[in-house]
């Protein structure tokens, strides 16, 4: 099939890399110039593990192509996916302007029947206003549907590949006929491919990242419970888990959901729900909680150093806010940062991908570690916020060295905490008890 895909993010990219894969035409567009010449010589533009074989793989096999041209780009084809950002406005609602704006332009250029999909995560509403805004400046047919996505960064390729469903809301039996052909490929069983209507499907975005952000924040109220009371949340997480009622995944307590999804699709939720008049307590409790888990870390970390952190040195290890990815958005290192800097003290910081990302963002705010046993030289506290693979079995006796203070505070629960106490650590993770260094 001949399919357009406008904007290359996570979302966009990876839509249009592995559309290719199963033999489609695939042209994307994006309006930043920059990064479209940096595709069309064969460079992915951000960190996505297991994207830049496929993609260089169906570049050079010319099924995949890059354009700033949005005309040109639907002329080209017959189905338009749209992977726009909707970020935040300041009240919390999505920002539609990026989707509106391009529905406008598409229906200014159309020039014969397309499918326009919404890949975006929308408000419930936005097909009809899709719809209207294509109908107001063109005469042509044309379908809208919506097809949210699920993917995960940092296993992307594999969510899109092969993903757990695939969700399309369209009323038209001719395009469920378009859908059930392009999306075979990736079916392992025919009932995954779920169509309904398109107002339900752009829900079921919205209350399946609520419901896993929910399942945090569950957790992380457990975990506050656990430390108060001296119980273990991992020995809860396993404990509950293992029911297939509630299911072993998205159990993990920390410091909080983060990402460009889950804060402001929740938030975007909630208000859709205050918008109608309507309440969502248990999405408003999620919220709540979440800001409270990131400032109680914060705080036990504050705490430790008598409440003054001036003239405090801090190593950060992680910056992204969740492995596998360069993805900054929300991340809870940065709010951290602002803390501690707030506070008077400095931080030094490793990520094995995400210190461009942080530097481009935050500049020479912070000191940037070469390594992650750099960031440790002199520092008063390590404060582990991404559970990234090399953070999980480092050599202590070099942190032991190197740190000023044999002090641990852990965002993740990375280490046992039997071990902990034998090699004379001041560790406080979250959720278990405190081991005090001898
Ligand atoms: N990131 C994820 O994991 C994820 C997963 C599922 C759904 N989503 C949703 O998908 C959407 C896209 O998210 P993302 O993370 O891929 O965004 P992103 O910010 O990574 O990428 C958006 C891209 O769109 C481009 N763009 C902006 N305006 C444009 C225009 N007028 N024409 C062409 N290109 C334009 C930008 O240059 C950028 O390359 C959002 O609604 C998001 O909520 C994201
Ligand atoms: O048990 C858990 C699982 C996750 N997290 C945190 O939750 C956030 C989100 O993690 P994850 O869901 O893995 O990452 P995203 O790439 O943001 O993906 C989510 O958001 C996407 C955008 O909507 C959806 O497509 C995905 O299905 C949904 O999982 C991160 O800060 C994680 O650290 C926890 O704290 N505990």
């Amino acid at each position: 099939m001949r399919i357009a895909v406008v904007g290359t993010g996570y979302v966009g990219l990876v839509t249009g890399t592995c559309l290719a894969e199963t033999g489609n035409n695939v042209i994307c567009v994006d309006i930043n110039e920059q990064k479209v010449a940096q595709m069309q010589q064969a460079i992915v533009p951000f960190y996505e593990p297991d994207l830049e074989g496929i993609f260089k793989r169906n570049i050079a096999q010319g099924r995949l192509t890059f354009t700033s041209d949005l005309e040109s780009a639907i002329d080209a084809s017959t189905i338009v996916f749209l992977a726009l950002p909707t970020p935040p406005n300041e009240d919390g609602s999505a920002d539609l302007s990026y989707v509106l704006n391009t529905a406008e332009n598409i229906g200014k250029c159309l020039k014969s029947f397309k499918i326009i999909v919404n890949k975006s995560t929308v408000p419930v509403g936005t097909a009809d206003q899709v719809r209207e805004m294509v109908a107001r400046h063109s005469k042509h047919p044309f379908e809208v549907v919506s097809n949210p996505e699920f993917l995960r960064e940092g296993v992307a390729v594999m969510d899109f590949m092969k993903p757990n469903r695939i969700i399309v809301g369209t009323h038209s039996e001719e395009v469920k006929k378009v859908f059930s052909e392009l999306y075979a490929p990736y079916m392992r069983q025919g009932e995954r491919l779920i169509f309904m209507d398109e107002r339900s499907a752009e829900l079921t975005k919205y209350a399946a990242n609520a419901f896993l952000a929910t399942k945090i924040s569950f957790m992380n109220e457990i975990s506050v419970l656990c430390e108060e009371l001296g119980a273990n949340v991992e020995m809860i997480r396993k404990g509950i888990g293992t029911d297939d009622r509630i299911g072993k995944q998205f159990l993990y307590a920390g410091i909080g959901y983060g990402g460009s999804c889950f804060p402001k699709d929740v938030q975007a939720l909630s208000k859709t729900a205050t918008d109608i008049d309507s309440k969502v307590n248990i999405v408003e409790a999620v919220i709540k909680t979440n800001t409270q888990q990131r400032e109680r870390f914060f705080h036990k970390i504050s705490d430790f150093f008598g409440g003054n952190l001036k003239g405090k040195r801090i190593a950060l290890w992680g910056l992204a806010f969740k492995p596998e990815t360069d993805d900054l958005r929300e991340a809870p290192s940065l709010f951290l940062i602002d803390k501690f800097l707030a506070e008077g003290a400095t931080v030094a910081a490793y990520d094995p991908v995400a210190m461009d990302s942080t530097r481009k963002q935050i500049g020479d705010r912070i000191t940037y570690a070469s390594n992650q046993y750099d960031a440790l030289n002199g520092a008063d506290a390590l404060v582990i916020v991404t559970e990234w693979q090399a953070f999980r079995n480092p050599d202590f006796d070099i942190m032991a060295q190197k740190l000023t203070n044999k002090v641990i505070f852990d965002g993740r629960n990375l280490y046992d905490l039997n071990r902990m106490e034998e090699r004379g650590f001041y560790y406080n993770s979250v959720g278990r008890k405190t081991i005090l260094n001898k």
